[in-house]
């Protein structure tokens, strides 16, 4: 809602799944975006499986003043990753309520490095108060769908995951070789 309306509407009924439609230019191409709005824990496994075959991408939010939110997302992660079977699947997790400092139980590292090992972009943001850096989230989520969607040899991330595998590989041959 924050990136469509610009607007932070503070309560609103979060128990419904919304679906929210606009348009937007990206890097020069026209991009329609449908963007569902859910709370995994309120799906059934059915249903959930469902959204996640329909979407491209994926924007994973947990509150930094809520610890549980944060370990939670593995476990959707995992979801994701096994409905998907993809080899890289687009995702940026986003940590939520930076503006509550006070309250805060997930470090920025922890969230850093939970992305690094999920394979996902990551963005510390206050929904409330940085309309500008939802934005940025949101660009970057659809920059690695449209990478994904670009011819294997063009694409950034699926190069990069080869390149990571083959230096695993190289640096696991040359250990064995010693
Ligand atoms: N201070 C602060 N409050 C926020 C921020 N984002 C959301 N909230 C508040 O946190 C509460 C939950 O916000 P929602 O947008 O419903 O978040 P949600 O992830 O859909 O929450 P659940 O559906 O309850 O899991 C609301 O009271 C919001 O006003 C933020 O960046 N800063």
């Amino acid at each position: 809602v924050r990136f469509i309306t610009k607007r932070f509407i503070g309560e609103y009924d979060h128990k419904k799944e919304m679906t929210y439609k606009c348009s937007r230019v990206v890097d020069q191409e026209a991009v329609d975006l449908e963007i569902l709005d859910l709370t995994w824990k309120e799906s059934s496994v059915a249903s959930l499986e469902s959204s996640i075959r329909w979407a491209d991408g994926f924007l994973l939010l947990y509150s930094i003043t809520q610890r549980f939110s944060f370990l939670e997302v593995p476990q959707l992660k995992t979801l994701i990753d096994q409905t998907k079977q993809n080899l890289v699947v687009p995702a940026v997790l986003v940590a939520n309520k930076a503006d509550l400092e006070i309250g805060r139980q997930v470090t920025t590292d922890e969230g850093q490095r939970l992305a690094k090992d999920l394979r996902c972009g990551f963005r510390e943001l206050s929904v409330a108060e940085a309309v500008l850096a939802v934005e940025a989230a949101v660009l970057q989520l659809i920059r690695l769908v449209l990478d994904q969607q670009r011819p294997l040899p063009e694409r950034r991330s699926y190069m990069l995951t080869v390149r990571h595998a083959l230096t695993r590989k190289l640096t696991r041959s040359k250990t064995m070789q010693w």
